[in-house]
């Protein structure tokens, strides 16, 4: 060892020395302070006196310590007062160790959260409160807790702030949807991968990979299968779970029980029974007895329809027996009656067209009016013409219609005529050029023909025995033209009294006689006052 190194080994292990040291250090720094304090502001000298009064205190109190009485020198109050503020810090300190403990927690907890707790606030305050200056506010003074009020109105403001309503852009929402999508996703496989985790131990797994990766070292062919193998999985997985929701909701098909037939046989013997040539020694099975049940019995075990064919056989053997000649042919006489009137019942049900007049039913009647769309409207209404060969018309006019080539009536005519013939009056409707002219002529003939041939005499003075008014002259002519078609062949004359043709040429005509008049009313009301014709009816017909 050096000389240097020994005498700063003697330095620090000697505290004559070093006291010396630090004596002579304060003197200087006493001076120095004393020549800095001049040229100091007002609150740095506060400080600075601060400062060197708590060097000065620690020093008493080490000098306490030593067995050192203190100084000789008197005191002032201000340093009294602040002995005994030292002495108050002591005991708070040595009394609320616990409570500085929580409080330091506390403060921690609060600068993490870059606040102030209320703690501190509360001990400047304290500290001002006080009287001390400002330049000793970081000496500990016993803290005072928040009041409660102040502890409440805070809780309710920071619970007011979290209630506000936060206000998120549409990205953001997006953004946190992402991210919470991507939490669950990686949830579920987490979750997906732990039930997936195969049975055997680690130690198995361990082993069996190590054998794979032995037998082939490639592993992504590995990874390739296993995830083919759980891609095949999910998908089994859907299609089940597609299948349940049809089942639910669509109505899948339902698998039908197979419900067993009562006469379903339920063993296949290879062997007839009538095959069997064995000769029953026994009497009793020799003989069966016929067993025959009444009502609804049945035998058990044997084919019902073959029962019923044996039982209605049997009734009928009995009852044939049983019954007496006449009541056999009573029955035979209802058997034919019932199908006659099948036969009937089936024959009726031919349309009207495929039968004969009086095979018509009404209900024949009534389909022939709709074919024809025939309505009529009054009481004891006879039934319609099928045909001119059906209908009562006498053979001289059917001859005339026949030559006018007449196939078949008109509707109008189908309705009106049969009416017409029973003397009854008719309102006919029916659209233009319908054979309204002779629906009407028709039975007017008829009628005249029917009259007695002395009646028919040619005297001038009798008066016709039918007049046909017409609104005009046109339709009046009209209708002499076609009451001559029929009335020619008849011998039944016709005179048209119309307007507009020659007066004196009518009254010729109807001087000479006539059974038909066709007129229009001025002109037939001329005829009349000039006394051409007497009698519009004759009296006698009615
Ligand atoms: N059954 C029938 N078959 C064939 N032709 C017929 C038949 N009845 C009438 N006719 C013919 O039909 C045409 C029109 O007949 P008709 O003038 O009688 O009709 P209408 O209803 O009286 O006409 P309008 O309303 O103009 O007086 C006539 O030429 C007539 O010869």
């Amino acid at each position: 060892m050096s000389s240097r190194y020994r005498d700063r080994e003697i330095e620090e292990v000697s505290p004559r020395r070093g006291g010396r040291r630090r004596s002579r250090s304060r003197e200087r720094n006493t001076r120095n302070h004393r020549s800095r304090s001049r040229s100091l502001s007002p609150w740095d000298r506060n400080r600075h006196s601060y400062r060197s009064r708590r060097s000065r205190s620690r020093s008493r109190e080490r000098g306490g310590q030593s067995g050192r009485s203190g100084r000789s020198r008197s005191r002032s109050p201000r340093e009294d007062r602040r002995d005994r503020l030292k002495e108050r810090r002591r005991d708070s300190r040595s009394s609320s160790t616990e409570n500085m403990d929580t409080n330091r927690s506390r403060k921690n907890n609060t600068k993490d959260r870059g606040e102030d707790s209320p703690m501190d606030q509360s001990y400047e305050y304290n500290n001002l409160d006080n009287g001390l200056e400002e330049g000793e506010l970081s000496a500990p003074v016993k803290r005072q807790p928040i009041s409660l009020e102040e502890l409440l109105e805070r809780k309710a403001q920071k619970e007011k702030e979290e209630s506000r309503p936060l206000y998120l852009s549409k990205e953001e929402r997006a953004q946190i949807a992402v991210e919470r999508r991507k939490r669950e996703v990686e949830e579920m496989r987490k979750n997906q991968n732990l039930e997936k985790k195969p049975l055997f131990s680690d130690f198995d797994e361990i082993s069996r990979f190590g054998k794979d990766k032995e037998r082939s070292p490639d592993t992504t062919e590995l990874e390739e299968r296993r995830r083919q193998r759980e891609e095949n999985i999910v998908q089994k997985d859907l299609l089940k779970e597609q299948e349940a929701i049809k089942n639910r909701y669509l109505g899948g098909e339902k698998k039908r029980r197979r419900m067993r037939r009562l006469n379903e046989r339920k063993f296949v013997f290879d062997w007839d029974a009538s095959e069997d040539t064995s000769v029953d020694h026994n009497s009793l099975y020799k003989q069966k007895h016929q067993v025959q049940l009444f009502g609804r019995g049945r035998i058990a075990g044997i084919d019902i329809n073959a029962q019923k064919r044996d039982q209605s056989k049997f009734y009928g053997d009995l009852l044939s027996t049983r019954r007496t000649d006449e009541q056999k042919l009573r029955a035979e006489e209802l058997v034919l009656r019932q199908k006659e009137r099948e036969k009937k019942a089936l024959w009726d049900s031919r349309h009207w067209s495929d039968k004969e007049l009086d095979q018509m039913a009404e209900r024949d009647w009534r389909i022939f009016k709709e074919d024809f769309n025939i309505s009529t409207k009054g009481g004891r209404i006879p039934c319609p013409i099928r045909s001119w060969r059906e209908s009562a018309i006498p053979r001289s006019i059917l001859d005339v219609i026949a030559k006018l080539q007449y196939e078949d009536p008109t509707p109008i005519q189908r309705q009106a005529i049969p009416i017409g013939l029973q003397n009854r009056d008719v309102i006919g409707i029916a659209e233009t050029g319908s054979g309204k002219t002779a629906a009407f002529l028709i039975p007017l003939l008829v009628w005249i023909q029917n009259l007695p041939a002395e009646e028919r005499g040619t005297e001038s003075d009798d008066g016709p025995y039918a007049i046909i008014l017409a609104p005009t002259r046109e339709l009046a002519q009209q209708i002499v033209e076609d009451t001559n078609k029929f009335a020619q062949g008849l011998g039944i004359r016709t005179v048209g009294v119309i307007g507009g043709l020659s007066k004196e040429e009518q009254g010729f005509l109807l001087r000479v006689g006539c059974e038909i008049v066709v007129a229009t009313p001025g002109r037939l009301v001329d005829v009349l006052e000039n006394r051409l014709v007497h009698y519009i009816i004759r009296k006698n017909l009615f």
